[in-house]
Formats: structure tokens, sequence, C-alpha cells
């Protein structure tokens, strides 16, 4: 478990980190987003023990990273991935590391197996590509075999193998019991890996939910209807903007999308109004959507275009 309370990082008159309180819990995967300078890095290193907190504190089980007996055996990290020596090899790399903490030599080969790294353990580090450096940056993290996990962009510059890789790498740590902290850009994965997810946004908490319950309540959720009869669909979408908390969006002459209602209240008051339907589904709103709605107040390079894509935000339909 990760403790943060009243968690506080002032640079001059930048505040990257604003007063975060909150548990990062074990045995599921935490998702980290937020704009970019939103405050993610800055909080990973104060976990880390690698920034001090102008106020409040950060705990690992318990402790600051400074009081814990074993680091290396408590919490495993990949921050930046480059940060070796390229003439080194990855082996020897893992080596220098294992004997500082301890480690038996065989620990290495056993990471450097999980993360496919084997056959080119020997080689020097300096003509990895990107991916490679993201794995030998995992194998350090698991070294210790902590119960912590932080990863800040694991599968940046991965490919789509290696993106998967990640994925299943990590939900199987965290299905072990260990407590996985990660951030990336990338929502669609965050929204297949992550069970929770914790939002910032010029260094304040905007959410700390799980994804599931993100998603239900993104106004993007909602209904989508088809019919032949363009007459009894605007007749439809009429009745239905009518009531509170309801939003319309014609899509061509033909469907409308619904959100506010659910599917059976939708398709009761068609059937009601007597509209013949070829389509009733349910939209789910996607992680981008519902990140995209939590953080379009802090956004702090954003246009507008930018905060919400090629598409604008659902609005009531002129019938
Ligand atoms: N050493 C530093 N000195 C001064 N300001 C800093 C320092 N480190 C970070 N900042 C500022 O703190 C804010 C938060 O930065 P941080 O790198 O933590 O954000 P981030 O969420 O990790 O961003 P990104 O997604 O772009 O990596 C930014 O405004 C940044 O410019």
């Amino acid at each position: 478990m990760i403790t943060l309370r009243g968690l506080t990082k002032r640079y001059g008159d930048t505040v990257a980190v604003d007063g975060l309180t909150l548990d990062i819990k074990e045995g599921q995967v935490t998702g980290f987003l937020g704009p970019n300078g939103a405050g993610k890095s800055t909080t990973m290193r104060m976990i880390l023990g690698l920034d001090n907190p102008t106020e409040g504190e950060a705990l690992i089980h318990g402790k600051p990273y400074s009081a814990l007996r074993h680091p290396v055996r408590e919490v495993g990290a990949l921050l930046e991935a480059k940060a070796l020596h390229p003439a080194r090899s990855a082996r020897n790399h893992l080596l220098s590391m294992a004997r500082t903490n301890g480690i038996p030599a065989r620990r290495v080969d056993e990471v450097l197996e999980t993360v496919g790294l084997t056959k080119v353990a020997r080689k020097r580090a300096g003509g990895f590509s990107l991916g490679m450096y993201q794995r030998l940056g995992v194998a350090g993290a698991l070294l210790g075999d902590p119960g912590v996990l932080i990863f800040d962009e694991p599968v940046n510059g991965l490919d789509p193998d290696g993106v998967r890789w990640v994925r299943e790498l990590v939900r199987s740590l965290a299905a072990e019991g260990r407590t996985v902290f990660l951030s990336s850009h990338l929502m669609s994965e965050m929204q297949l890996t992550a069970d929770q997810l914790v939002v910032i946004g010029r260094g304040r908490l905007l959410a700390d939910a799980r994804i599931a319950d993100l998603l239900a309540q993104s106004s993007r959720a909602g209904v989508r209807l088809r019919s032949p009869q363009p007459e009894g669909l605007r007749a439809l979408a009429e009745k239905l903007t009518a009531g509170a908390d309801v939003e319309v969006e014609m899509v061509g002459g033909d469907e409308i999308v619904v959100s506010g209602r659910s599917v059976e209240e939708v398709g009761d008051l068609a059937h009601e109004l007597g509209v013949r339907l070829h389509t009733l589904s349910p939209v789910s709103a996607s992680l981008e959507q519902a990140y995209m709605e939590l953080t379009a107040e802090s956004v702090e390079y954003g246009t507008a275009s930018a905060v919400f894509g090629a598409q604008p935000p659902v609005r009531k339909a002129k019938v």
C-alpha cells in the first residue's frame, strides 16, 4: 500500500503537487493520469524518496522511503528507462544492482527471463531499442521481488506485442497481491490494464475511482437508436428532451444518441409512441471521453479543440 497524506511540492511559485491525499491499494492496478505537467512524475519521485515534499508525506507500507530497511525489496520502480551506463550489458547492470542490495545473482537471470531479454543479456545496453530499455527497466524494478511497483509510462516505445506484455505482467503482479501504480498517456491501454484510476490536474486530485464507475458517470454514456421513421424519431427526441438531465444528439436523419436515460426507458418510450426501431443499443463512454471531461479545466497547454478532440461535446438536439 502506498499512502499519500497532504502531499505537496512547490518549486518557487509553481505548485507541482497540491495536497494529494489517497491510498493506493494492494492487489490491484492503479492507473495514474493527468495532462502534461499535472504533477505525476513529481508525485512518483516523492514516493521514491527522490524529491522531498514541501508539505505532507508519501508512505510505503506506512513508512517514508528513507526509513525502509531494504528499499529494493519493498518497492521497485521504472522511472527513466535510459538511466543506465550504455557500455554495460543488461546482465552486468542488473548484477551490480543485485550486489549492492544483497540479492543473489540467480535472481538476475530470473528477471531477465521474465522480461524476455535472456538472449541479449550480455550485449551492450547502448545498442538497445527504447522497447528493450523499457524491458530492462522493468527487470530492475522486479529484481528485489518487491510488494510495491511504480511504473512511469512503462509502455512508452513498445510495439503492440510489448504493450500487451506489459499489460499481462502488471495484471499478474497485482493478482499476486502487489501494489501496482502506473502512469500512461495511452488511455485505451489504461482502460484495459487498470482497476482503479487516480486522475490529477495542476497537482490536485480530480478523481480516485474505479474505472467502471468513471465510465458510468461520463455524460458520453448513452443509448443509440436508429429508425426508418425520421418523424417518429424526432417526436421521440422531443419527448425525451422535455425531461430533466436528458441530452439527445441527432446523427444524420435516422439516428439519435440519448444520454441520461437507460436502454429500457428509451425502448419503452419508443414503443409507447409507436416508433419502429432498427437499432437500440447501449453506448459506453470510453475512458478517453471520461478523462477529457474530468481534466478539461486543468489542461496546461491545451486548446479547446485539443481538449475535446474532433468531436464536440454532446449537445441538445434542435428539434
Ligand atoms: N525540478 C523542477 N523545478 C521546477 N519546476 C519543476 C521541476 N520538476 C517539475 N516541475 C514543474 O512541476 C510541474 C509538474 O511536473 P511533472 O513533471 O511532475 O508533471 P507530469 O504530470 O509528470 O508531466 P508529464 O506528463 O509531462 O510527464 C510542472 O509545471 C513542471 O514544470
